[in-house]
């Protein structure tokens, strides 16, 4: 992909680095700035030489200064300013870039993962986790190694071969255009290199990124891994992994480690043109003995730079691989999260409204055909039916994870695909099926239900949801009772807890709508009869949707609703219910 495409990375992350522009104007100048300093001794010695071979001929002597002893002295004076300005403009320049990098770094990574968080439930789906944490952070660090070194490198190269190039025309214009030969074949040879090695370090990425999704995968898997011990197997699915990545990142080596010697030898081509004619000029007298060591001692500044071009051209190709996964993330289109009518919380009555709705996952058959059903403000229902039968998938749909493919959910009589979406899912209190707690105390997971509201809960904030979640006790008896750490996913709780405390988390939260999809796993008599009394209390004034697989939640449900599926099959009120239940 060549620069000038539009949707070349470097293009495009400088697009995305607009607002960067003034801190990018000053790294750019510091970087020339200490280039150009760096040149300038070569051409003091230059003319050091000259003063002590042609005295009051020399070229200073020219300019209006013809005592050699001062011309000396001003030779001093000038070295002594042109290496503290070399210090000064490195410091400044080091420092400008690394900020640079720094800063891009860290807006990048936040806005991306900003991003990612607005993305549908399908595109977490179809990726892994790992994968995204791959780009999200080594893609991202690997932007930041170029930006701290190489973005310099590339500029300072430049203006070197452009200072060189401008002194070399002054003084001899037929070694310039000779020694400057080689330079279309660098040119030509790093295009072809960059042409070659984007599809090679696409690759490496692609491969790093299933390294850790597997990683990931693993990982948290670990349990059955054991319980299977199945880690030898594990252990080769990984090699077979990083073998790819290696055998991926070989290919890559191979072409790099190839163009680093060709721009090596073009270089030293128009070094010996430097050397030999040069010579021979300075033998005939046609060319002065200064102008000779300047000349040789600025090819060396041309020689060094530009062998690491390769290494420099390498880490750029590398980075914008890296660039164009982060960007292509940016890019994919999420749903906007701040359209639709707003919803006050306290405006929420909880009149819940499925009217014939369809719903197909993607590439999958459907799971729902035109259900319908209401759930008066303030009443509990509940959804029984066989295991796939498209229950969660219902609540799915009033979170608004999914959109139905036909048919709409209403809230208080409004379709809830007109409402912004987080006012609607504020309005709900969601317990999952598959309980996910974050790292973390306890105390911290249970506040995690006023995440957005005015005021962190209070400790009795906390305490009084763990109450009605029946979770005080246990929380007390744990080693640090609300600071004990839950560990990742809470893995160091028991089931039982783990369902306790989030539903102390959804109860804390307290919105007008409860969604309860009770997990089939089987938790304890204990468990069931503490969140059974829950329940009762918590229900009270809350449209409640239990998903059920237990017939004791359902005992005080004003209507259940029989899934079948993807239809209801039946539809029974309370009094039927118990009618039902107790023949
Ligand atoms: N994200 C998804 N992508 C594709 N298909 C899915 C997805 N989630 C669920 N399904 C499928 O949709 C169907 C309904 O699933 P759903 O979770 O709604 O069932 P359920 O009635 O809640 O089951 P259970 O009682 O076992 O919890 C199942 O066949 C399931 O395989």
């Amino acid at each position: 992909m060549s620069l000038l495409d539009p949707r070349a990375p470097l293009r495009r992350l400088y697009r995305y680095g607009f607002r960067y522009r003034p801190q990018m104007r000053w790294a750019i100048f510091c970087s020339i700035m200490n280039k150009l300093c760096d040149l300038a001794p070569e051409i003091l010695i230059g003319a050091a030489v000259d003063v002590v071979v042609r005295r009051d001929q020399s070229f200073l002597a020219s300019l209006g200064l013809p005592d050699p002893v001062l011309q000396v002295g001003l030779l001093g004076v000038l070295t002594l300013l042109v290496w503290g300005g070399e210090s000064l403009f490195q410091y400044l320049y080091q420092l400008a870039w690394r900020r640079l990098a720094q800063t891009m770094q860290h807006e990048l990574r936040l806005d991306a993962f900003a991003h990612v968080q607005k993305l549908d439930m399908g595109f977490f789906e179809d990726r892994s986790t790992g994968s995204l944490v791959s780009i999200l952070n080594d893609d991202i660090n690997q932007l930041e190694r170029f930006l701290d070194n190489g973005a310099n490198q590339i500029l300072q190269i430049t203006t070197g071969c452009l200072g060189v190039g401008i002194v070399f025309f002054l003084l001899q214009p037929t070694i310039a255009l000779l020694s400057m030969l080689p330079m279309p074949v660098i040119i030509i040879g790093s295009i072809w290199f960059q042409g070659r090695a984007e599809p090679l370090y696409a690759e490496v990425r692609e491969k790093a990124g299933l390294i850790s999704a597997r990683l990931a995968n693993s990982l948290t898997g670990i349990a059955t891994i054991k319980s299977y011990t199945a880690e030898v197997r594990e252990s080769e699915a990984l090699g077979a992994d990083s073998q790819n990545y290696r055998a991926a990142n070989g290919e890559a080596i191979k072409l790099s480690s190839a163009f680093i010697p060709v721009v090596r030898m073009a270089v030293l081509s128009g070094f010996m043109v430097t050397l030999v004619y040069g010579g021979w000029l300075t033998l005939e007298d046609k060319l002065a003995v200064g102008a000779y060591s300047v000349l040789i001692f600025l090819s060396q500044r041309l020689l060094w730079p530009l062998t690491e071009m390769g290494a420099t051209v390498d880490l750029y190709q590398r980075a914008m691989a890296s660039t164009r996964r982060v960007l292509d993330l940016l890019d994919t289109q999420a749903p906007a999260d701040d359209h639709g009518t707003p919803l006050a919380l306290a405006d929420v009555k909880g009149d819940v409204r499925f009217d014939a709705v369809s719903f197909a996952y993607a590439g999958r058959e459907r799971v729902l055909e035109a259900v319908s059903a209401h759930i008066p403000a303030g009443t509990v229902a509940a959804f029984i039916g066989t295991t796939g039968s498209g229950k969660s998938t219902l609540a799915k749909l009033l979170m608004r994870f999914y959109e139905p493919s036909q048919g709409q959910v209403l809230l208080d009589g409004q379709p809830i695909s007109s409402l912004r979406i987080r006012d609607l899912r504020r309005a709900i209190s969601f317990v999952s099926q598959d309980v996910f707690l974050f790292d973390g105390t306890v105390g911290e997971n249970i506040a995690y239900g006023a995440v957005g509201r005015a005021g962190w809960p209070t400790q009795g904030d906390i305490e009084r949801a763990a109450r009605l979640a029946e979770a005080h006790e246990f929380i007390l008896g744990l080693p640090q009772g609300y600071d004990t750490l839950v560990g990742e996913r809470g893995q160091k709780l028991s089931g039982g807890q783990r369902q306790r405390l989030s539903l102390a988390r959804a109860i804390l939260k307290d919105a007008p709508i409860l969604v309860l999809d009770e997990a089939t796993s089987a938790v304890d008599n204990e468990t069931e009869a503490a969140i059974q009394r829950s329940l009762e209390t918590i229900a009270v004034g809350r449209t409640t949707l239990v998903i059920a697989h237990r017939l004791t939640t359902i005992r005080h449900a004003d209507q259940v609703f029989t899934v079948e599926d993807g239809r209801i099959v039946e539809v029974k009120g309370k009094a039927e219910w118990h009618g039902s239940a107790e023949a």
